[in-house]
This record gives structure tokens, sequence and C-alpha cells, in this order.
């Protein structure tokens, strides 16, 4: 989404950024319902019931946001059980959860196996027999997907590529079938499904299909034996526009996807998205403290940082920066860093841009990744968080007292 789209939108919702940003402080996060339902709707449109929409709660995990999401009918794709806890405290539905990630502990298939979730993504051999265990100790069986590593170059970030062999991801394709033969023969497990989910962030649905073909042709070959696979889960990495790249026709994808899969009867397929679903419906607003001229280049000194916003110094990311009204400021060039003590601490890098101290300027895209992967680095308050509707505009996470920054830490008393 551009920016004009989303101020456009705010402005129509009479909740212009300028004004959030005096009402609530920054750093702030401002998502728009009406984004966040638009991009539901353009998955939910071509994805025609049993099949299955599963949003990866890691890309934004605000208990409201999931609130949203759950009265929509989404299902939920989780990596740990503090995940699983918030959607069933969002209102979501344990039977629509599948619990991917690579070291999943006792405690949180327990967790998991007491809540009654759909489906394991097992990630290995030694996964597969922890959870038998556990599960056996329970009396119970666990549902089971195995997520396959198909081996494709998904052609993104290499830290943010999961489908690769040099991945830590998934099972190889070598082991695949001897796995699925022990899984189907363990008492305590049931097997439903397989999975695969190739990185994050890929424009074009090529990798995807790829991906597919491998892994339908995984399932006919276990069908072929009497393994009889009922679901297949592609995961998520739907890419998004940040500078201006073409982002791959969602509907298209997902048409082609039940295209492949015809011919393969009573197959429910699955999608885990996250980005796709609330990167573009969100910003997030900071404040500049100072403009620097420096010897070589020029700093825009703003109250956000990298605790607040890590994708830019973690992956190099770009995300848009402009100012939420129009600055009688001369544009310049600047590098716009934040406040924390890293070099490394920026929010974009020679970028043209017109805002003098006290300006609030906006980092688009910022709904995925962004609050989520932020942290208390510096002893800086975690940023609030705001859901606008319409001409309402809901606080649904408030800035953290600085108080709440050392909960739980207890001085040690000198012993005698
Ligand atoms: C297993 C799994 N599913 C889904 C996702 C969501 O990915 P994205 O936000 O790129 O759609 C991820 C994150 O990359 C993931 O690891
Ligand atoms: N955190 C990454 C995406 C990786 C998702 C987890 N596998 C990002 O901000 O782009």
């Amino acid at each position: 989404m551009s920016f004009d789209y989303l101020q456009q939108q705010l402005h129509a919702e009479q909740c212009p950024l300028n004004e959030l940003a005096e009402r609530f402080g920054t750093p702030l996060f401002v998502y728009s319902k009406a984004q966040l339902l638009a991009n539901w709707q353009q998955f939910a449109k071509v994805w025609p019931a049993p099949h299955r929409l599963c949003y990866a709660v890691k890309a934004n995990s605000n208990l409201a946001i999931l609130n949203q999401l759950a009265k929509l009918g989404a299902g939920f794709d989780i990596v740990s059980g503090g995940e699983l806890a918030r959607v069933l405290a969002a209102g979501g539905r344990a039977d629509s959860v599948v619990f991917s990630g690579v070291a999943k502990t006792r405690a949180e298939m327990r967790y998991a196996l007491e809540q009654g979730i759909y489906c394991f993504n097992v990630e290995s051999a030694a996964e597969l027999e922890r959870l038998n265990d556990v599960a056996a100790a329970l009396d119970k069986v666990a549902p089971v997907s195995l997520r396959i590593n198909p081996d494709v170059d998904a052609q993104t970030h290499p830290y943010i590529s999961t489908g690769l062999k040099t991945n830590k991801f998934g099972i190889a394709m070598t082991d695949a079938v001897a796995l699925a033969r022990h899984a189907a023969s363990l008492k305590n497990l049931n097997l439903k499904g397989l999975d695969c989910h190739i990185g994050s962030q890929i424009l074009k649905a090529s990798p995807f299909l790829d991906a597919a073909d491998i892994m339908l042709d995984l399932i006919r070959q276990l069908r072929s034996e009497g393994i009889h696979i009922r679901h297949l889960d592609m995961g998520g990495g739907m890419g998004i526009s940040y500078n201006h790249e073409q982002p791959m026709d969602v509907s298209d994808y997902l048409l082609k996807l039940q295209q492949k899969a015809q011919d393969v009867t009573d197959l429910t397929l699955m999608l885990e998205p996250g980005r796709a679903i609330v990167g573009n419906a969100g910003v997030m607003l900071t404040r500049v403290e100072f403009n620097k001229p420096g010897l070589d280049k020029n700093f825009l000194l703003v109250d956000a940082g990298m605790n607040d916003l890590l994708r830019p110094a973690l992956y190099q990311a770009y995300h848009d920066i402009i100012p939420v009204r129009q600055s009688d400021a001369e544009p310049s060039i600047v590098d716009v860093v934040g406040p924390v003590c890293e070099t490394g601490d920026f929010l974009g890098h020679a970028r043209h841009i017109a805002a003098v101290e006290g300006d609030v300027l906006a980092v688009l895209n910022a709904g995925a990744y962004g609050f989520t992967m932020s942290s208390n680095y510096n002893s800086r308050p975690r940023a609030a968080e705001v859901l606008v509707d319409g001409d309402r505009a809901h606080l649904i996470r408030a800035r953290e007292p600085l108080e709440q920054l050392w909960q739980g830490e207890q001085l040690v008393e000198e012993s005698r």
C-alpha cells in the first residue's frame, strides 16, 4: 500500500496521523482495520472451504489484531506456547492452530495437546519421538504434519530463507518417506498432513509453485503406499512492496495451487500468511528530535530506533519514511537514525526528506515484524499500538510504563 493510500484512508476515517502522534505520543504503531480486513479478504475470496488460512502470529501478535482475524474465521500458525496463549486470550480457537517451530519443548507440546490444537508441524525425527512420548504420557494422540524442506531457492534475503537444505528448518527430502512411514506407525501420533515454508518476503510465485510440485508428488507417493495425507500446508512467505517492488498476484498464486492439487482427492490446502496480512496495514510514527549536520553526511535523529523497528538494522530492510505533513523545511539528504547507542541503529540511509525538530515521520509498511521484533534495549519502553477503525482510534496497547522495565527483577541482599 502506498503512503497516499494510507493517509487518505486515515483522513477519510478522520484520524490523521499527526493527530494520532499528538494524542498517543511517539514512537507509535498505527494499524488500519480496513486495510487488515482487505488484505484478509484478498486471500479468503479465492480460498474456499475446506481450505484453511492460518495467520502467522509472529508477524503481529497484538490481541486486538488476533481478535479481528479470529472473528473473520482465521486459523493461526504459532511458534511458541506464548503465541498459543495469545491466540486463546484473543478468542481464537485451539482447533484452528498449527504449531510450527524447530525446537518445541516438552512443556509446549503438553500445553498444545491439552488445548487440542489442529496439528503440530514436526521438523525432525527427534521431535517426532518426543511428541509421541509426550502424547503417550497424556494418553492422547497428537495430530501431526511433517514439515518438509523441499530445497528450493526462494530468492529472498538469506536470513529469511528457510527452504534450502542448508537451512535449519524442516525434514530433508531424502528422509521424508522413511520418516512419514515411521510417523504413521507410532501409536500416539496421527499423521494428517505435510507442510513446508520456504522463506519470507518472496515476490514471485514460481518458487512456491516449484515447492508445491515437490510436495504434491510426495503426497501422491505416500498415498500410493496407503499413508493417507489429508492436508498440504504451503506455509507463508508472500511478499509485499516495500520499495516499489511488484509482489506476486496472490489470487493467481492461490488459484494455481488449487489447480495443481486438483487430482489429489480430499486434500485440504492450507497457507500461513503473516506479512501479507498485516505488513501494509501498519505504519510506525516517530518524531524528529534533532537535525544534526555531519562532516560527510547529515543525520535526522528521531525518537524511534532499532529497538522499535529492527528490520533495517537486521536485514538492511528498506522502509519508506515520509513526513506526515508538508514541512516548510528545505529537503535534504539525510540518514534517519534512532537514539540507540549502536551505529547499526538506523531506519533509513540517504533519504530525501524535509523535516525539522518536532515533525512527525511515518515509517511505512511496519505492520509486520515491527512491534513483535521490538525490544527494551537501552531500557527503552516498547511503543504503544493503535488500531484505527472508521473515525475511532483504539489504543490496543499502551506504552510500557518505566516500572515495567524491571518487573520481576530483584536486588540481592548482602549475605551475612
Ligand atoms: C513456519 C512459518 N510459517 C509462516 C510464516 C509467515 O511468513 P510471512 O510473514 O512471510 O508470510 C513464517 C515466517 O517466515 C514461518 O516461519
Ligand atoms: N522477521 C522477518 C521475517 C522472518 C519471519 C520468520 N520466519 C522480517 O522481518 O522480515
